[in-house]
Protein backbone atom coordinates (compact mmCIF):
# COMPACT_ATOMS: atom_id res chain seq x y z
CA UNK A 1 0.00 0.00 0.00
CA UNK A 2 1.36 3.68 -0.43
CA UNK A 3 1.74 5.59 2.16
CA UNK A 4 -0.44 8.81 2.59
CA UNK A 5 1.45 12.03 1.92
CA UNK A 6 1.24 14.87 4.00
CA UNK A 7 2.04 18.57 3.41
CA UNK A 8 3.29 20.70 6.36
CA UNK A 9 3.21 24.42 6.09
CA UNK A 10 4.96 25.46 9.03
CA UNK A 11 6.89 23.84 12.33
CA UNK A 12 6.18 21.56 14.68
CA UNK A 13 7.89 23.39 17.50
CA UNK A 14 7.28 21.39 20.93
CA UNK A 15 5.00 18.20 20.16
CA UNK A 16 7.42 15.94 18.12
CA UNK A 17 7.00 12.71 19.80
CA UNK A 18 3.14 13.24 18.20
CA UNK A 19 4.81 13.93 15.11
CA UNK A 20 7.15 11.17 14.41
CA UNK A 21 3.54 8.76 15.10
CA UNK A 22 2.82 10.94 11.32
CA UNK A 23 6.29 10.26 9.76
CA UNK A 24 6.53 6.52 11.09
CA UNK A 25 3.35 5.94 8.53
CA UNK A 26 3.09 8.90 6.46
CA UNK A 27 5.38 10.34 3.56
CA UNK A 28 5.63 14.59 4.96
CA UNK A 29 6.91 17.31 2.12
CA UNK A 30 7.91 20.86 2.53
CA UNK A 31 7.85 23.70 0.58
CA UNK A 32 10.99 24.92 -1.39
CA UNK A 33 9.34 28.51 -1.23
CA UNK A 34 10.04 31.87 0.76
CA UNK A 35 7.16 33.95 0.01
CA UNK A 36 3.50 33.53 -1.46
CA UNK A 37 4.92 33.68 -5.56
CA UNK A 38 7.30 31.05 -5.40
CA UNK A 39 4.68 28.73 -3.24
CA UNK A 40 2.00 28.89 -6.10
CA UNK A 41 4.65 27.92 -9.02
CA UNK A 42 6.16 24.87 -6.20
CA UNK A 43 2.17 23.93 -6.10
CA UNK A 44 1.72 24.24 -10.14
CA UNK A 45 4.99 22.56 -10.66
CA UNK A 46 4.06 19.22 -9.15
CA UNK A 47 5.76 19.26 -6.19
CA UNK A 48 2.70 18.02 -3.64
CA UNK A 49 0.73 16.25 -5.99
CA UNK A 50 -0.69 12.93 -4.28
CA UNK A 51 -0.85 15.14 -0.78
CA UNK A 52 -4.15 14.56 0.66
CA UNK A 53 -4.20 16.68 3.96
CA UNK A 54 -2.28 19.78 5.10
CA UNK A 55 -0.71 20.48 8.54
CA UNK A 56 -0.09 24.65 9.11
CA UNK A 57 0.47 27.33 11.10
CA UNK A 58 -0.68 30.55 11.36
CA UNK A 59 2.99 31.51 11.13
CA UNK A 60 3.07 29.95 7.67
CA UNK A 61 0.65 32.99 5.99
CA UNK A 62 4.23 34.95 6.34
CA UNK A 63 5.40 32.58 3.20
CA UNK A 64 2.09 31.31 1.95
CA UNK A 65 0.00 33.57 2.34
CA UNK A 66 -3.81 32.75 3.15
CA UNK A 67 -5.39 29.89 2.32
CA UNK A 68 -7.81 31.87 -0.01
CA UNK A 69 -9.30 31.54 -4.17
CA UNK A 70 -5.58 31.86 -5.44
CA UNK A 71 -4.31 29.21 -2.74
CA UNK A 72 -6.45 26.67 -3.17
CA UNK A 73 -6.75 26.69 -6.85
CA UNK A 74 -2.95 26.14 -7.14
CA UNK A 75 -3.20 23.23 -4.84
CA UNK A 76 -3.33 19.51 -6.76
CA UNK A 77 -6.89 18.33 -6.18
CA UNK A 78 -5.53 15.40 -4.62
CA UNK A 79 -5.65 17.89 -1.27
CA UNK A 80 -8.70 16.94 0.54
CA UNK A 81 -8.00 17.92 4.21
CA UNK A 82 -6.47 21.53 5.44
CA UNK A 83 -5.57 20.64 9.73
CA UNK A 84 -5.14 24.25 10.96
CA UNK A 85 -2.91 24.57 14.22
CA UNK A 86 -4.87 27.36 15.83
CA UNK A 87 -8.33 28.48 17.46
CA UNK A 88 -9.15 30.96 15.18
CA UNK A 89 -9.20 30.39 11.13
CA UNK A 90 -9.97 33.73 9.78
CA UNK A 91 -6.65 33.23 7.76
CA UNK A 92 -8.90 29.89 5.70
CA UNK A 93 -11.70 30.83 3.36
CA UNK A 94 -13.91 28.06 4.38
CA UNK A 95 -16.65 28.93 1.99
CA UNK A 96 -13.92 28.54 -0.87
CA UNK A 97 -13.03 24.97 0.78
CA UNK A 98 -16.22 23.83 0.77
CA UNK A 99 -16.68 24.36 -2.55
CA UNK A 100 -13.69 22.63 -3.41
CA UNK A 101 -14.99 19.54 -1.33
CA UNK A 102 -11.78 20.20 1.59
CA UNK A 103 -12.90 19.85 4.79
CA UNK A 104 -10.96 22.29 7.50
CA UNK A 105 -10.69 21.64 11.00
CA UNK A 106 -9.01 24.38 13.75
CA UNK A 107 -7.75 23.62 17.55
CA UNK A 108 -11.44 24.67 19.49
CA UNK A 109 -10.59 23.80 23.28
CA UNK A 110 -7.10 23.55 23.83
CA UNK A 111 -6.54 27.22 23.75
CA UNK A 112 -9.50 27.94 26.28
CA UNK A 113 -7.37 27.90 29.38
CA UNK A 114 -4.45 29.86 28.23
CA UNK A 115 -6.18 32.64 26.07
CA UNK A 116 -8.74 33.06 28.97
CA UNK A 117 -5.89 33.50 31.70
CA UNK A 118 -4.42 36.27 28.94
CA UNK A 119 -8.16 38.21 28.70
CA UNK A 120 -8.22 38.06 32.39
CA UNK A 121 -4.46 39.65 32.72
CA UNK A 122 -5.54 42.34 30.35
CA UNK A 123 -8.83 42.78 32.31
CA UNK A 124 -6.90 43.39 35.57
CA UNK A 125 -3.95 45.24 34.03
CA UNK A 126 -7.03 47.79 32.38
CA UNK A 127 -9.06 48.35 34.85
CA UNK A 128 -6.34 48.80 37.50
CA UNK A 129 -4.30 51.39 35.19
CA UNK A 130 -1.37 49.10 35.51
CA UNK A 131 0.39 50.18 32.26
CA UNK A 132 0.32 54.55 33.42
CA UNK A 133 1.71 53.09 36.44
CA UNK A 134 4.71 51.07 34.68
CA UNK A 135 5.34 53.43 32.07
CA UNK A 136 5.40 56.46 34.68
CA UNK A 137 8.06 54.18 36.95
CA UNK A 138 9.99 54.01 33.59
CA UNK A 139 10.16 57.46 32.83
CA UNK A 140 11.33 57.80 36.51
CA UNK A 141 8.14 59.35 37.67
CA UNK A 142 7.62 56.42 40.44
CA UNK A 143 3.63 56.75 40.09
CA UNK A 144 3.02 59.50 37.72
CA UNK A 145 0.62 61.31 40.20
CA UNK A 146 -2.56 59.67 40.26
CA UNK A 147 -2.36 58.54 36.84
CA UNK A 148 -2.18 54.60 37.79
CA UNK A 149 -5.37 55.12 39.87
CA UNK A 150 -7.78 52.41 39.23
CA UNK A 151 -11.02 50.52 39.56
CA UNK A 152 -11.50 47.41 41.44
CA UNK A 153 -13.11 44.12 39.45
CA UNK A 154 -15.30 43.28 42.28
CA UNK A 155 -18.81 44.32 41.61
CA UNK A 156 -18.11 45.77 38.27
CA UNK A 157 -20.24 44.06 35.11
CA UNK A 158 -18.42 42.08 32.51
CA UNK A 159 -20.03 42.02 29.27
CA UNK A 160 -18.85 38.95 26.97
CA UNK A 161 -19.27 39.19 23.34
CA UNK A 162 -19.29 35.60 22.49
CA UNK A 163 -20.21 33.21 24.73
CA UNK A 164 -17.84 30.34 23.51
CA UNK A 165 -15.20 27.67 25.06
CA UNK A 166 -13.20 31.28 25.88
CA UNK A 167 -15.90 33.02 26.93
CA UNK A 168 -17.12 30.41 29.15
CA UNK A 169 -14.08 29.57 30.43
CA UNK A 170 -13.32 33.87 31.05
CA UNK A 171 -16.39 34.04 33.00
CA UNK A 172 -15.77 31.01 35.42
CA UNK A 173 -12.30 32.98 36.20
CA UNK A 174 -13.69 36.26 36.28
CA UNK A 175 -16.32 35.18 39.07
CA UNK A 176 -13.94 34.78 41.32
CA UNK A 177 -12.82 38.19 41.19
CA UNK A 178 -16.32 39.08 42.11
CA UNK A 179 -17.48 40.34 38.74
CA UNK A 180 -20.89 40.20 37.41
CA UNK A 181 -21.12 38.31 34.04
CA UNK A 182 -23.57 39.39 31.34
CA UNK A 183 -22.85 38.13 27.54
CA UNK A 184 -24.46 38.47 23.75
CA UNK A 185 -24.25 35.43 21.43
CA UNK A 186 -25.73 34.75 18.38
CA UNK A 187 -27.94 32.33 20.19
CA UNK A 188 -28.55 31.74 24.02
CA UNK A 189 -26.58 29.15 25.61
CA UNK A 190 -28.65 26.38 27.25
CA UNK A 191 -29.20 28.19 30.71
CA UNK A 192 -28.08 24.82 32.18
CA UNK A 193 -24.56 26.14 30.70
CA UNK A 194 -24.90 30.19 32.22
CA UNK A 195 -24.10 28.88 35.36
CA UNK A 196 -25.90 32.67 36.29
CA UNK A 197 -24.56 34.71 33.29
CA UNK A 198 -26.92 36.79 32.45
CA UNK A 199 -28.23 36.64 28.19
CA UNK A 200 -28.60 40.34 27.31
CA UNK A 201 -28.78 41.85 23.58
CA UNK A 202 -26.02 43.71 21.79
CA UNK A 203 -26.71 46.82 22.76
CA UNK A 204 -27.63 46.34 26.27
CA UNK A 205 -24.33 45.08 26.65
CA UNK A 206 -23.02 47.87 25.30
CA UNK A 207 -24.66 50.32 27.09
CA UNK A 208 -24.53 49.00 30.83
CA UNK A 209 -21.00 47.08 30.49
CA UNK A 210 -18.28 48.46 32.40
CA UNK A 211 -15.84 46.13 31.06
CA UNK A 212 -16.56 44.80 27.48
CA UNK A 213 -14.80 41.81 26.41
CA UNK A 214 -14.43 40.50 22.78
CA UNK A 215 -14.06 36.83 22.33
CA UNK A 216 -15.70 36.68 19.03
CA UNK A 217 -14.45 34.82 16.04
CA UNK A 218 -13.38 36.78 13.32
CA UNK A 219 -15.21 35.93 9.86
CA UNK A 220 -16.76 38.17 6.57
CA UNK A 221 -20.06 39.00 9.09
CA UNK A 222 -18.01 39.81 12.55
CA UNK A 223 -15.48 42.09 10.81
CA UNK A 224 -15.89 45.36 13.08
CA UNK A 225 -18.75 44.02 14.76
CA UNK A 226 -17.34 47.29 17.08
CA UNK A 227 -17.20 50.26 15.39
CA UNK A 228 -17.86 53.85 15.67
CA UNK A 229 -21.54 53.78 15.62
CA UNK A 230 -21.03 51.15 18.72
CA UNK A 231 -18.65 53.36 20.87
CA UNK A 232 -20.74 55.52 21.01
CA UNK A 233 -23.84 53.80 22.86
CA UNK A 234 -20.94 52.61 25.39
CA UNK A 235 -21.43 52.93 28.60
CA UNK A 236 -19.03 56.19 29.54
CA UNK A 237 -15.78 54.89 30.90
CA UNK A 238 -15.92 51.55 30.07
CA UNK A 239 -12.84 48.98 29.54
CA UNK A 240 -12.49 47.66 26.47
CA UNK A 241 -10.22 44.25 26.22
CA UNK A 242 -9.88 41.97 23.05
CA UNK A 243 -8.02 38.38 22.77
CA UNK A 244 -10.04 37.35 19.17
CA UNK A 245 -8.80 38.64 16.61
CA UNK A 246 -7.67 42.48 15.93
CA UNK A 247 -10.54 43.22 12.76
CA UNK A 248 -13.70 42.41 14.93
CA UNK A 249 -12.78 45.87 16.05
CA UNK A 250 -12.39 49.14 14.26
CA UNK A 251 -9.16 49.96 15.77
CA UNK A 252 -9.51 53.27 14.02
CA UNK A 253 -12.30 54.00 16.62
CA UNK A 254 -10.99 52.26 19.83
CA UNK A 255 -8.24 55.10 19.39
CA UNK A 256 -10.49 57.96 19.16
CA UNK A 257 -12.95 56.58 21.41
CA UNK A 258 -9.80 56.52 23.88
CA UNK A 259 -8.99 60.05 22.95
CA UNK A 260 -12.45 61.30 23.87
CA UNK A 261 -12.62 59.55 27.37
CA UNK A 262 -15.79 57.39 26.01
CA UNK A 263 -13.54 54.43 26.25
CA UNK A 264 -11.24 54.79 29.80
CA UNK A 265 -8.90 52.05 28.88
CA UNK A 266 -7.82 48.78 26.72
CA UNK A 267 -6.21 45.92 27.03
CA UNK A 268 -5.15 44.15 23.51
CA UNK A 269 -3.76 40.89 22.81
CA UNK A 270 -4.71 41.23 19.10
CA UNK A 271 -4.61 43.59 15.86
CA UNK A 272 -6.12 44.21 13.06
CA UNK A 273 -2.86 44.37 10.65
CA UNK A 274 -0.17 42.30 12.99
CA UNK A 275 2.21 42.67 13.63
CA UNK A 276 1.85 46.71 13.01
CA UNK A 277 0.22 48.03 16.03
CA UNK A 278 -1.62 51.54 15.40
CA UNK A 279 0.20 54.55 16.13
CA UNK A 280 -2.76 55.81 18.59
CA UNK A 281 -2.21 52.68 20.32
CA UNK A 282 1.50 52.67 20.93
CA UNK A 283 1.39 56.51 22.18
CA UNK A 284 -1.60 55.61 25.32
CA UNK A 285 -0.16 54.41 28.53
CA UNK A 286 -4.14 53.63 29.20
CA UNK A 287 -3.77 50.59 26.67
CA UNK A 288 -2.32 47.62 28.05
CA UNK A 289 -0.34 46.04 24.50
CA UNK A 290 0.49 42.17 24.61
CA UNK A 291 1.95 41.23 21.26
CA UNK A 292 -0.39 38.47 20.63
CA UNK A 293 0.43 36.02 23.40
CA UNK A 294 -2.92 34.63 24.55
CA UNK A 295 -2.11 30.81 23.64
CA UNK A 296 1.63 30.99 23.47
CA UNK A 297 2.93 28.99 26.33
CA UNK A 298 4.76 25.50 26.10
CA UNK A 299 1.91 23.83 27.57
CA UNK A 300 -0.55 25.08 25.47
CA UNK A 301 1.46 25.09 22.43
CA UNK A 302 1.82 20.91 23.19
CA UNK A 303 -1.82 20.48 23.29
CA UNK A 304 -2.49 23.06 20.11
CA UNK A 305 0.04 21.03 17.91
CA UNK A 306 -0.87 17.29 19.20
CA UNK A 307 -4.28 18.30 18.26
CA UNK A 308 -3.63 19.69 14.78
CA UNK A 309 -1.29 16.19 14.64
CA UNK A 310 -4.13 13.75 15.53
CA UNK A 311 -6.72 15.76 12.99
CA UNK A 312 -4.10 15.61 10.16
CA UNK A 313 -2.98 12.02 10.71
CA UNK A 314 -6.62 10.96 10.75
CA UNK A 315 -7.13 12.68 7.44
CA UNK A 316 -4.18 10.91 5.85
CA UNK A 317 -4.30 7.83 7.15
CA UNK A 318 -8.46 7.23 7.38
CA UNK A 319 -10.08 9.93 5.03
CA UNK A 320 -11.55 11.68 8.35
CA UNK A 321 -11.47 14.33 10.71
CA UNK A 322 -11.53 14.55 14.63
CA UNK A 323 -13.01 17.93 14.28
CA UNK A 324 -14.24 19.61 11.88
CA UNK A 325 -15.31 23.57 11.48
CA UNK A 326 -18.57 24.46 12.42
CA UNK A 327 -19.32 25.94 9.05
CA UNK A 328 -18.59 22.38 7.93
CA UNK A 329 -20.46 20.03 10.38
CA UNK A 330 -23.74 19.48 8.49
CA UNK A 331 -21.84 19.46 5.11
CA UNK A 332 -18.84 16.26 6.72
CA UNK A 333 -21.01 13.50 5.66
CA UNK A 334 -21.80 14.83 2.65
CA UNK A 335 -17.59 16.01 2.17
CA UNK A 336 -16.64 12.80 2.65
CA UNK A 337 -19.27 10.62 0.57
CA UNK A 338 -17.52 8.57 -2.29
CA UNK A 339 -13.77 9.40 -0.73
CA UNK A 340 -11.52 6.19 -1.63
CA UNK A 341 -9.32 5.89 1.30
O1 LIG B 1 -4.81 33.24 18.39
C1 LIG B 1 -4.67 32.08 18.61
C2 LIG B 1 -5.49 31.05 18.06
O2 LIG B 1 -6.37 31.38 17.24
O3 LIG B 1 -5.30 29.88 18.37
Amino acid sequence: MTRPKILLLGEIEHAHDAWKAVTDTADVVEPKATNRDEFLAECKSGAFDGVSAIYRTGESAAVTGNVDVGFLDALPKSIKFICHRAAGYDQIDVDACTAREICVSNVPTAVNDATADTNMFLILGALRNFPAGMAALRRGEWRGGDLALGHDPRGKVLGILGMGGIGRNLADKARAFGMQIRYHNRRRLDPEHEEGAEYVDFETLLKESDVLSLNLPLNPSTRHTISKDQFAIMKPGIVVVNTARGAVMDEAALVEALDSGRVASAGLDVFEDEPRVHEGLLRNDRVLLVPHLGTYTIETTIKMEAFAINNVKKAALEGALITIVPEQRDLEAKLLEGRDF
